[in-house]
This record gives C-alpha cells, sequence and structure tokens, in this order.
C-alpha cells in the first residue's frame, strides 16, 4: 500500500478543524477510515513505515519471531521471581510493531473474539456500553466472513465488512484429526466466535483468498483516495501539546528529523499500542506524579494509572512427536511448484499461516463453565530451535524434535491474575519502554495453568491422537528430573521454567468509572484531567480478554469510532 509521504509543512491550512490520529495500527487504521466516512479532516501520523510485500504472505507470518523484518523493535520484557526460569537473563526480547498495519502487519492473523462474559464483565466494572450485546454489532460490522456459517452461529457472523475473516487447509485437516478426539472426550467442536465458549475451536484467521487482512489493507486501502483523509508514515509523535485550559490542540512530531507541530481543532486521538501509549502519556505530562517528578517532565494531569495494570497472556508449550508424512517437511518451503502455486494462485503452501490451528476453550478452575480459563492451542509444526530459551533448554527440548514433525500445544492462561507495568526511564523519545511482568506473580496463576497441562495431557493421550504420534523421545527437563517423572512437582517447576509471556499487551491505559483511582479515560475513552484527547487502542482494555488481542482491539476501534463521531455531531445519540 502506497501513502503520502508529503511533509505537514507543506500543506498549510488544510489542516485546520483537523481529528488528529497517531498509531496506524489494528485501532488507529479502523477509526481513521470510519471517521473519514463523514465530512472531517483526518490525519493519520504513523512512525514506521508501509508494510513490505512478503507480510502479506500468510504462511511467513511467523517470520518476525526468527528474523529481524525491520517492522517492529524489540523492547525487553522482563520477569522476576521464580518464573521464566528457562530464558537467558529472565528477560524475553518482545516484539512491538512499527509498520503500518501494527501489530495486525506482523502479527500470526489468529481472529478471536474471547468470551461473551468479558465483556459483559468491562460493563460490570463501571463501563456501560462496552457488554457484549452492545459490541455485536460493532464485530459483525467489521467482519466480511467466509467460513462455515450454521444456524447457530449466523447471529454472531458480519457479511460485507471491511475485514475477510476465514478458515484455512491446515485449520480443516487439523479439526479432521481433532473430530474423533473431541467425540472420545465429550466436547463440542464450536466456532470460535460463536454463542459457546467452550470446546474444541478450529482458528479463525484475518485472511483473503490467501493473502494477510491487516488493518491498513483492509481499512485504509479501499478509502485511501479520500481527500479528507492524510496519512503520513516515517511520523513519530513524541508529544500531545495543550493549551493552558488542558485542552489538546495538536502533537508535536519528528519527520525527517526534524520536530514539527500540527495543530488539531477538534480533538487528538492516541492509538500507538498499549506499550507506547503509556510512553506518550508520561512524555506529555500525563501519568503517575513520581514518574513524571523523577523524569522531570512539567504535571499536565496526574494519572496513577497511566502504564500500570498491564494484563497479557502466558503460555507453556509442549511437544509430542508425529507420524512422518501426516504434515509438511521443510523442503516446502523451498518447493518451487508451492512459490509458483502461490505466485500465480495465491493458494497452496504459502497461503496458510503457520501457526496454531485449533484453540480449546476450557474452565479447569470451576470458576464459570461457560467462560474459559485456559486456551490449548494446537498445531503441527516442523522442531524448530526455540526462540528466548537458553541453551540447555534448547538441546533438551527442542534438540531432540529438530527438523522432525510435531503436534505443539502451548497451554495459555486466559485470564492471568498477574499484572505488570511500562516502565518509562528516560525522557528522550527514542529510547524505549521495558516492559515489566513477573509471570505467576499471583499464586492462583501456577495452580490454573498446571491444570491446563493435566487437560492437554489426557486430549494427547486419548485414543485419537495416539494413532497420529509416534515413540515420544526424552524430552525431560533436567533441572526438574528430580522431582520425578509427571509428578506435580515436576510439571510446577517446567512451568516454572518454560512459561513466557505473549505480545498481548493491554490495559495499561484502562477504561474505567471516575471512582476508580487507576482508571485513564472514561467510557468514551476520553483522557481523565484533560479534554480534546482520547485512547483508542488495546491499552483501554480494563482487564485482558480470554484469547488473543486482536479482534477486541479492532471491536474497541469500530465502537470508538462511533462515539467520537456521536461527539461530533455526526451520529445522533440513538444511533451508538
Ligand atoms: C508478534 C505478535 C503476534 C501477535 N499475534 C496475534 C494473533 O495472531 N492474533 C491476535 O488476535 N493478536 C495477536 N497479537 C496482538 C495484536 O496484534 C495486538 O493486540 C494489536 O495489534 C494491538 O493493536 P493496537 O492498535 O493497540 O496497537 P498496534 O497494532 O501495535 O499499533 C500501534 C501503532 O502505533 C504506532 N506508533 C507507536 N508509537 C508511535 C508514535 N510515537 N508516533 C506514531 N506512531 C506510533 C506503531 O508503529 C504501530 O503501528 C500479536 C502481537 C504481536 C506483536
Amino acid at each position: 500500500m502506497r501513502v503520502s509521504i508529503s511533509p505537514l509543512g507543506d500543506l498549510g491550512p488544510y489542516f485546520q478543524n483537523l481529528l488528529s490520529e497517531l498509531g496506524a495500527g489494528a485501532a488507529g487504521c479502523v477509526v481513521a477510515s470510519r471517521l473519514s466516512e463523514t465530512s472531517a479532516r483526518v490525519l493519520l501520523l504513523e512512525e514506521g513505515p508501509s508494510a513490505t510485500p512478503e507480510t502479506a504472505i500468510p504462511r511467513l507470518a511467523i517470520l518476525p519471531y526468527v528474523t529481524n523484518t525491520g517492522h517492529f523493535r524489540r523492547v525487553k520484557g522482563i520477569s522476576r521471581g521464580n518464573s521464566l526460569l528457562g530464558v537467558e537473563n529472565q528477560t524475553i526480547s518482545m516484539i512491538v510493531p512499527r509498520v503500518m498495519g501494527g501489530g495486525t502487519t506482523v502479527n500470526g492473523a489468529l481472529y478471536v473474539r474471547g468470551a461473551k462474559l468479558d465483556y459483559d464483565n468491562w460493563s460490570a466494572l463501571g463501563n456501560p456500553g462496552w457488554d457484549h450485546a452492545s459490541l455485536l454489532p460493532y464485530f459483525k460490522k467489521s467482519e466480511d466472513f467466509r467460513g462455515t456459517i450454521t444456524e447457530h452461529t449466523d447471529a454472531y457472523h458480519g457479511k460485507g465488512g471491511p475485514l475477510t475473516v476465514d478458515t484455512t487447509d491446515d485449520v480443516r485437516e487439523m479439526k479432521e484429526i481433532i473430530r474423533p478426539v473431541a467425540a472420545e472426550l465429550g466436547l463440542d467442536i464450536i466456532d470460535p466466535n460463536g454463542p459457546n465458549n467452550i470446546g474444541f475451536a478450529p482458528v479463525h484467521n484475518a485472511i483473503r483468498s490467501g493473502v494477510r487482512a491487516s488493518a491498513s489493507e483492509a481499512f485504509l486501502k479501499p478509502v485511501m483516495r479520500r481527500p479528507n483523509l492524510h496519512i503520513l508514515t516515517g511520523a513519530r509523535v513524541d508529544k500531545i501539546l495543550f493549551n493552558k485550559n488542558k485542552k489538546a490542540t495538536g502533537v508535536q512530531y519528528t519527520f525527517r528529523g526534524k520536530t514539527r507541530i500540527v495543530n488539531a481543532r477538534k480533538e487528538v486521538i492516541i492509538s500507538a499500542g498499549a506499550v507506547m501509549t503509556p510512553k506518550l502519556l508520561i512524555h506529555s505530562g500525563i501519568g503517575p506524579r513520581k514518574q513524571l517528578e523523577k523524569l522531570g517532565i512539567p504535571v499536565v494531569a496526574l494519572a496513577e494509572g497511566v502504564g500500570q495494570n498491564l494484563g497479557t497472556h502466558v503460555t507453556i508449550p509442549l511437544y509430542w512427536k508425529i507420524k512422518p508424512g501426516l504434515w509438511f517437511s521443510t523442503k516446502d518451503f523451498l518447493s518451487p511448484h508451492n512459490i509458483v502455486t502461490y505466485i500465480k494462485k495465491q493458494t497452496g503452501f504459502y497461503s496458510t499461516p503457520m501457526g496454531p490451528t485449533m484453540h480449546t476453550y476450557l474452565n479447569v478452575g470451576g470458576s464459570n463453565p461457560r467462560r474459559p480459563d485456559v486456551d490449548l492451542y494446537m498445531g503441527l509444526q516442523i522442531g524448530v530451535k526455540l526462540p528466548f530459551y537458553t541453551r540447555e533448554i534448547n538441546s533438551q527440548i527442542a534438540g531432540p524434535l529438530l527438523n522432525e514433525p510435531v503436534l505443539f500445544a502451548t497451554d495459555m492462561l486466559c485470564r492471568p491474575k498477574s499484572k505488570g507495568y511500562i516502565a518509562i526511564t528516560s525522557k528522550n523519545p527514542v529510547e524505549l519502554p521495558v516492559v515489566h511482568y513477573n509471570v505467576y506473580e499471583h499464586p492462583d496463576d501456577i495452580k490454573l495453568h498446571l491444570k491446563g497441562v493435566e487437560e492437554l495431557r489426557r486430549i494427547m493421550d486419548s485414543e485419537a491422537i495416539r494413532k497420529i504420534r509416534v515413540a515420544q523421545p526424552d524430552l525431560t527437563l533436567k533441572a526438574c528430573a528430580h522431582l520425578g517423572n509427571n509428578t506435580d512437582g515436576y510439571w510446577e517447576c517446567y512451568a516454572r521454567h518454560m512459561t513466557i509471556f505473549n505480545e498481548h499487551f493491554c490495559c495499561t491505559a484502562k477504561m474505567a468509572p471516575p471512582t476508580d483511582p487507576m482508571g485513564v479515560v472514561s467510557s468514551r475513552l476520553s483522557v481523565r484531567g484533560v479534554s480534546g484527547l482520547r485512547v483508542v487502542d488495546a491499552s483501554v482494555m480494563p482487564e485482558v480478554v480470554s484469547t488473543n488481542t486482536m479482534a477486541t482491539v479492532y471491536v474497541i476501534a469500530e465502537k470508538a469510532s462511533d462515539i467520537i463521531k456521536q461527539d461530533w455531531g455526526y451520529l445522533t445519540k440513538e444511533q451508538v
């Protein structure tokens, strides 16, 4: 996708009467697209470049994990205490997107909405209008669903929206493997975005006819020529500017090495993602008192919750060796047939993402039989070296499976009670934040997580899975071997070594009622203590949802767009 890169200085008075938006990620692309449906002038400032062509190829979706594609920065993700023991210095190198489309250009393209009760809980926390029934029309508005619809799921899917959601060949194959397992264990096979939230759920992907449907491709590309929408890439916003009445009047940004200012008469919307939005707020004088004082940044508004309350998911990876021939091999990557088929028709091997193809949503803690507390992801893959982990871990767990066909499963905790924070350590806009997330800080998390491991092992021991497995090599973690074979102690030790946290960051500028001292934005997503400033991205989630976060960010952005349109008189009260 090509975007305009004219320096704003050349555009003069055009930017009067402006809605200025920054961050063209999942949320930013939706908001820019929807707001430019009105007569408002919209300026979208994005720090990163346009996406390069290989990002569109689903099979290469995991590329960021193994190489540096230049579409993201790596920030430190640190966990202290008795966790991440198998990771060098207990520090993961985390991906923070920096490209048109943000996370949706570099992510695994899984489109999953989480459980209905996640949203009902947001509303119960004092955020009216954010319950599932109110959000369902917005999920549907975004979506152009190409998968199978039944009479039970029809009411949950949209047709004709900008974002194509589909299932792939790999997912269909996995579904056939799982069908007898589900029958044997008495579990349903469900639609991951349908009415039932417990069971095996074949993955839905944001993919359009074999090509990644990123936020910029789906929401911006079709509307690029709107005269009231202007997009500037390579523009890093350094701070929000305020007048003496604490109204946001515009932003200061750096473009081609020069500092510039643009004024926004209507409002400024931050969509920089859950790691970078807190940085920008703090650099603009909105944040916890101690932090602003320490950095010597003049206070515009005190907001103790900025950068706090960090939520994400934690995962334990496990591997089983399977029969050869069931799955592709490394040779498929270099097969001229596969390459030519993809180039000519966007079908075949390269048209499907490499990653999990099946969720298993279960409630193992007994809290609510309708709301999952673990998501056991599964997929077939070829054994590779594991990023993040130490040499010892790699030789014990990955080594025996290198280049072998494996069934991998990750036990993901849906809503960990442990919380983290984003540390902003410098006033320098170029300096990156550090993510602190102490895995298993809350004692309930490990207990629940280990119940997930138990369930996973039960699934792997089912008759149907045994049929596709071969003798398992010894994958014992030596550091835990003294605790016995398959004992609770062994698995806890395994989890404390192997569990990592994902880049499903959220909740660092959370939406909350005024009574909550850690709330940063209102239920209309306006930043408290100032005017003319909103946050619309993963930061505003009050609590993490039960699954991957992209679909949730899309729904936040769809709803926010209508709220903003209403506040500026483009929609009536009844229309939101
Ligand atoms: C590697 C990876 C894999 C993932 N896999 C999945 C998956 O398969 N399914 C799923 O549901 N979720 C997945 N996620 C999570 C999902 O991508 C995010 O939840 C989602 O992208 C968050 O959207 P956002 O709009 O909040 O932020 P982002 O999409 O991160 O967008 C933020 C944008 O703001 C820009 N920006 C930041 N600071 C500035 C600044 N100062 N000035 C201008 N621009 C700025 C960034 O360059 C970026 O483009 C994954 C995330 C990652 C990183």
